[in-house]
């Protein structure tokens, strides 16, 4: 699979508040990387930055294939406001907007994409329900039958099962996997070192003025949660007991 995106050499922050530097990685098709780091670490300064909000302090961003035109991208859950009037079906089309004629109709085929995204992410029998009646699940179902409908490459995820129960974060789970398997990428912010860790080709681990990147198990060992200030030593203690143990004995 080819890389959409090649980071190099980039820092981020803010004037006068440098977060990282030097950070080397690709962005490749069909494969799937947690943004992993303690709060203030930098996480929604780097979706912000790929999201062309804001530019780095140095570095570069290359976008062998062109950059896409449209970016998949599901904010925060609590960052959006369900009183505004819509039905669930309305949300849904709206990631459908290049489906749109130009009198503003929806083609047949677009009608049936919104169906099939509605079905795919499980709230087909609840279309009509206004989104101020939903659960936190039904909603997060809802946003993601959009992302489906926006069909883009990159597919940006702000913490998509902060408020989820397991039912529904399994299920999320599989669209994921299903868009890696159609050759998308997508980018996942966590918080939790959560099994949600084990289904990501890669991660991104921001914290301690620096960020590495690379496979899951290569990461997030114990020495690099502790340094990059993502676990104190008595939690990585407890959360990694045998390694504590192995340290212990040499
Ligand atoms: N516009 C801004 N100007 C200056 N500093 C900022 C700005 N936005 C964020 N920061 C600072 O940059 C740092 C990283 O913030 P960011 O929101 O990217 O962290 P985060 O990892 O997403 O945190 P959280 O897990 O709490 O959402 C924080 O110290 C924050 O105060």
């Amino acid at each position: 699979m080819a890389d959409l995106l090649k980071i190099r050499n980039l820092a981020l922050g803010y004037p006068g508040l440098t977060l990282f530097r030097g950070l080397s990685m690709d962005v490749t098709q069909g494969t799937s990387l947690a943004v992993l780091g303690a709060n203030g670490s930098g996480k929604s300064t780097f979706v912000k930055m790929l999201l062309n909000l804001i530019d780095p302090l140095a570095g570069k961003l290359s976008w062998p294939n062109g950059r896409p035109s449209e970016v998949g991208y599901l904010a925060q859950l609590t960052e959006f406001d369900r009183r505004f009037p819509l039905r669930v079906r309305d949300l849904v089309a709206m990631g459908a907007w290049k489906g749109f004629g130009l009198r503003g109709h929806l083609s047949a085929e677009t009608h049936d994409k919104i169906t099939s995204a509605l079905e795919a992410t499980g709230v087909l029998e609840i279309a009509d329900r206004s989104l101020h009646t939903l659960s936190g699940g039904q909603l997060q179902r809802a946003l993601f039958a959009r992302v489906i409908m926006q069909d883009t490459p990159l597919i940006l995820l702000d913490e998509p099962f902060a408020a989820v129960d397991q039912n529904t974060e399994a299920h999320l789970l599989t669209l994921i996997d299903r868009w890696r398997d159609e050759g998308r990428a997508v980018i996942l912010v966590v918080h939790d070192l959560s099994s949600v860790l084990d289904r990501c080709d890669h991660v991104l681990l921001l914290g301690g003025g620096t960020a590495s990147f690379g496979p899951v198990r290569d990461i997030l060992t114990p020495e690099r949660l502790v340094s990059q200030k993502y676990l104190s030593e008595s939690q990585a203690a407890w959360m990694f007991p045998e390694a504590s143990r192995e340290a212990a004995h040499d």
